[in-house]
């Protein structure tokens, strides 16, 4: 489930840096570096003629041995350099290019570009002149590759400090960067591919990787399977969306509990007209049930708020989405819950939190107790304890109303299978993007149940 791991600039430099005190040398690990990005280039541009652009830092020597062994293969490669190369191990690597080195205001440009500008050293967004130049050698090419990160993008935040244009292609050196995933710089590049360069990184922090999902096994029945209970109000349509993916999500029963008859969805769900609080508290009083999800579709009013209240004192393990997370102070969310804000609810919860939106996801995590599963076009799921994983490149035909539910009635359904809130948040992210997938194009959210069953076969 875990896919590659994820560090920030800082991250990266220590670990740099462990490697160089187990006695590889500096220069050893940038022959790596650019070694493991030119075979990547290669698969991916060939003889094509290429221009590599070099920074004065690392990020630059990368692109000095780059070039130097795609010259080697019988690329016709020139390179244009930003000024001198600052740091031993790229000063030594443009010594062994050893051929011309251009202007980059004046170089012209090929059929490939390599941007090795800057990486992780960036600390303050490029000259509008240098940004302009990178712009048009990137767009007069048919073949652009990044290394490491598009110059201009922020290591640890994804944010853009200068204007950045869109490759092709970004090579991750010995780890993905938050850059990689979080928008806007995940959305500097068409395809992303790691690198590995023999460097130790901490494991707390991955990209969100395929799960392993079990089939039940011989002694399984509906109850083993996990008892979803879906607490409705005052707008049907939401939670019965929600019941429906819980139904399809790999649990044994979801019994949902609306205000109204119009709730009613597929014969598989089991359907209960519940009014009041004390209606809601008498319906939750059952201790097969494995969890409670709350929010879709609840409403705002009083007679909501009291919904919640009696469905939070009875209990269970908790999904809180949607309306729960407004009416909801972030002091009143049970420990061991998980929560799915989007954007605005996750501002409503916890304000505005400093660093990047996997420091703002494991703050408010850490804060409650609670798995958080920050929602967007990249989501970003983090534990209390740490663990955060991170997911990029989801359908953006995702963006339509309801989607939301049938992710919430998904993790409700995950979490009533597992039992672990992290895990359990983590397949269903991975479930909902794949289901997304396999739905195609202009989909709205009733289709994504239905494509439920094939992203979980994919995965047993
Ligand atoms: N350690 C290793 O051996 C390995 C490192 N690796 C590679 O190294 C990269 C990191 O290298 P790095 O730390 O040298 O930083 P890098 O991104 O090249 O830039 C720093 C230089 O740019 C300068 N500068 C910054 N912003 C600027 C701006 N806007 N405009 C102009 N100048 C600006 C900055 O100067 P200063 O900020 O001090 O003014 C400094 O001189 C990493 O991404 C990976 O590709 C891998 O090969 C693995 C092995
Ligand atoms: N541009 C996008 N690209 C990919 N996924 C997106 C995008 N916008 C939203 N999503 C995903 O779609 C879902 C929308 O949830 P939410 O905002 O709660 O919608 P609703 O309340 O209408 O159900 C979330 O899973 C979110 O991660
Ligand atoms: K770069």
């Amino acid at each position: 489930m875990t896919g590659a791991p994820i560090l920030t600039a800082a991250q990266m430099r220590a670990a740099e840096q462990a490697v160089f005190a187990s006695g590889v040398p500096d220069y050893a690990l940038m022959e790596r570096a650019g070694a493991a990005a030119a075979a990547i280039i290669w698969r991916a541009g060939g003889l094509r003629d290429m221009l590599v652009l070099c920074g004065p830092g690392n990020n630059g020597g990368d692109g000095y041995v780059i070039a130097r062994l795609l010259r080697e293969r019988g690329v016709a490669v020139r390179v244009a350099a930003l000024g001198e190369s600052r740091t031993p191990s790229s000063q030594r690597a443009r010594a062994e290019w050893g051929g011309p080195v251009e202007d980059l205001a004046t170089a012209a440009p090929a059929t490939q570009v390599v941007d090795a500008l800057f990486g992780t050293g960036l600390s303050r967004g490029l000259d509008a002149a240098v940004a302009a130049r990178l712009g048009e050698l990137t767009q007069a090419a048919s073949h652009s590759h990044a290394i490491d990160l598009p110059s201009g993008v922020e290591t640890d935040s994804g944010a853009l400090l200068s204007a950045v244009p869109r490759f092709r292609l970004c090579v991750a050196l010995g780890a993905l960067k938050p850059a990689h995933l979080l928008y806007p710089a995940a959305g500097c590049f068409d395809r992303l591919i790691y690198g590995p360069i023999g460097i130790a990184a901490p494991d707390q922090v991955h990209r969100l990787g395929p799960p392993r999902l079990m089939a039940p096994g011989v002694e399984a029945h509906k109850y083993t399977r996990g008892l979803v209970a879906v607490v409705g109000g005052a707008m049907a349509g939401a939670a019965r969306l929600a019941a429906q993916s819980a139904s399809s999500s790999g649990a044994g029963m979801v019994r949902l509990f609306a205000m109204d008859e119009a709730a009613a969805g597929p014969d598989a769900i089991i359907h209960q007209q519940v009014q009041t609080a004390a209606d809601v508290a008498i319906a939750l009083d059952d201790e097969r049930i494995a969890v409670v999800l709350v929010g879709p579709g609840l409403g705002r009013d009083a007679a909501a708020r009291d919904r919640l209240a009696a469905t939070v004192t009875a209990g269970h393990r908790l999904v809180l989405d949607a309306d729960a997370l407004t009416l909801l102070a972030a002091d009143a969310i049970p420990q061991g819950s998980i929560l799915t804000p989007h954007e605005g609810e996750f501002r409503r919860l916890f304000g505005d939190l400093p660093g990047s939106k996997i420091d703002r996801a494991r703050v408010a995590a850490a804060q409650c107790g609670a798995v958080v599963i920050y929602k967007g076009a990249d989501s970003v799921i983090a534990a209390p304890d740490g663990r955060v994983a991170v997911a990029a490149g989801a359908s953006t035909w995702l963006s339509t109303a309801g989607t939301g539910d049938v992710l919430a009635g998904l993790v409700g359904g995950r979490l009533a299978v597992t039992g672990d809130p992290f895990r359990a948040a983590s397949e269903a992210v991975w479930l909902h993007g794949d289901a997304a997938r396999r739905a195609g194009a202009a989909f709205v959210a009733d289709d994504l149940p239905d494509a439920l069953p094939a992203a979980i076969a994919a995965r047993l």
